[in-house]
């Protein structure tokens, strides 16, 4: 692992202060871009509309004020500076939101019916509601039947629906594609979960590199209106860099998530538990290097994104650009979201 850098440096570099994760832990600054915009009304507005669609679909039932507070809504406002249309931000935010719902009601938490022993079927199954399976007769009836039954695939289906209206094929098939990949690493995930085991720090970041922000980061040229070619986006080097961005943005939820994850009534894991149990350090120092890691990786993406820019399409400068900005989001938002708050999340509101 590489060692704590000596903190952030340049323009763009957050100034982010020492904070508390709970339990005495302290997150150091990280190298990561400020957000490009902060606009408290329109995130608000999100909100209220997400929450809207989740009291439709049925997802986090009794939770929704929580749900409200949490703020997805709000960050896909920070992450998606390019417009303020509010139905086009709906798109990320419903399959945003949709992505935390399976992993919230099949994965982490049992208060919302997480029951380890189920978590792979159910994963498969939401796997075939991605990707639109399309059983023969008389088997489709039992398949359409479960989705109707259940809430978090409810919200899958409809979050893809909605992308697929705004979205090309070309844009929908690779959506489709890095979504089924993060359901194949929650599942995984599911596995160390079921055997209470801490994997190797190689293999949980294996496991983080699909069990990740990659489909957030899969459709922001979606959202701006635009679409990378399918040849710009199978090149390695552009697959190489889309993979460290969105390793670094989930390095940033695993830091800010590391009381909470600790606190977990069923299990759950991030890299510093992962460091700390495989190098026998204490948790803070688990969480200096996890830092370092990340820190590491937003300067590797730099590297490479101004390498892709210099020749690239003006597509892909744009999407580079793109997911720059998303990662100053997903940093601020995670900075201010009371999901992470080392207090106790705000009681359940009635259903
Ligand atoms: C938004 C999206 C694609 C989510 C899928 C997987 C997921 C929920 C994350 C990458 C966030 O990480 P984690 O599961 O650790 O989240 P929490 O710390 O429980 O918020």
């Amino acid at each position: 692992m590489p060692r704590l850098p000596g903190g952030p440096t340049g323009l763009g570099t957050s100034a982010a202060h020492l904070r508390p994760a709970g339990d005495g832990i302290v997150i150091p600054p990280l190298h990561c871009p400020r957000p490009l915009r902060d606009d408290r009304g329109l995130g608000d507005e999100l909100d209220e509309r997400l929450v809207e669609w989740a009291g439709q679909v049925g997802i986090y039932p009794g939770r929704l004020d929580e749900l409200r507070a949490t703020g997805f809504g709000r960050l896909v406002m920070l992450c998606h500076p390019g417009t303020d249309q509010v139905e086009r931000l709906l798109i990320p935010a419903r399959c945003t939101l949709a992505a935390w719902a399976v992993d919230d009601h099949y994965c982490d938490d049992p208060g919302l019916g997480a029951v380890p022993e189920l978590t792979g079927s159910r994963l498969g199954i939401t796997a075939a509601t991605v990707d639109r399976v399309r059983l023969p007769d008389p088997f489709a009836a039992g398949f359409e039947q479960a989705v109707r039954d259940d809430p978090a695939l409810r919200a899958v289906r409809s979050a893809v629906e909605h992308l697929a209206r705004l979205a090309t094929p070309v844009q929908t098939a690779r959506a489709r594609h890095i979504y089924t990949a993060l359901l194949t690493a929650l599942g995984q995930e599911a596995s160390w979960r079921a055997a209470s085991r801490t994997p190797p720090v190689w293999e949980y970041l294996i496991n983080r590199q699909a069990n990740s922000f990659q489909p957030c980061l899969a459709v922001i040229d979606v959202v701006g209106g635009y679409e990378l070619a399918p040849q710009v986006w199978a090149d390695h080097r552009v697959q190489h860099a889309f993979a460290t961005a969105a390793l670094a943005a989930s390095l940033v939820n695993d830091l800010y998530s590391v009381a909470r994850e600790g606190r977990s009534a069923i299990g759950d894991f991030n890299l510093a538990l992962a460091v700390a149990a495989e190098d026998g350090c204490t948790l803070q120092e688990a969480v200096d290097r996890s830092a370092a890691l990340h820190d590491d990786l937003m300067r590797r993406f730099e590297t490479q994104a101004a390498e892709l820019s210099l020749t690239g399409p003006p597509e892909l400068c744009r999407f580079l650009a793109g997911i720059t900005a998303w990662c100053g989001g997903n940093h601020a938002w995670h900075q201010g979201s009371p999901r992470y708050a080392s207090r106790p999340t705000p009681a359940r509101s009635p259903a």
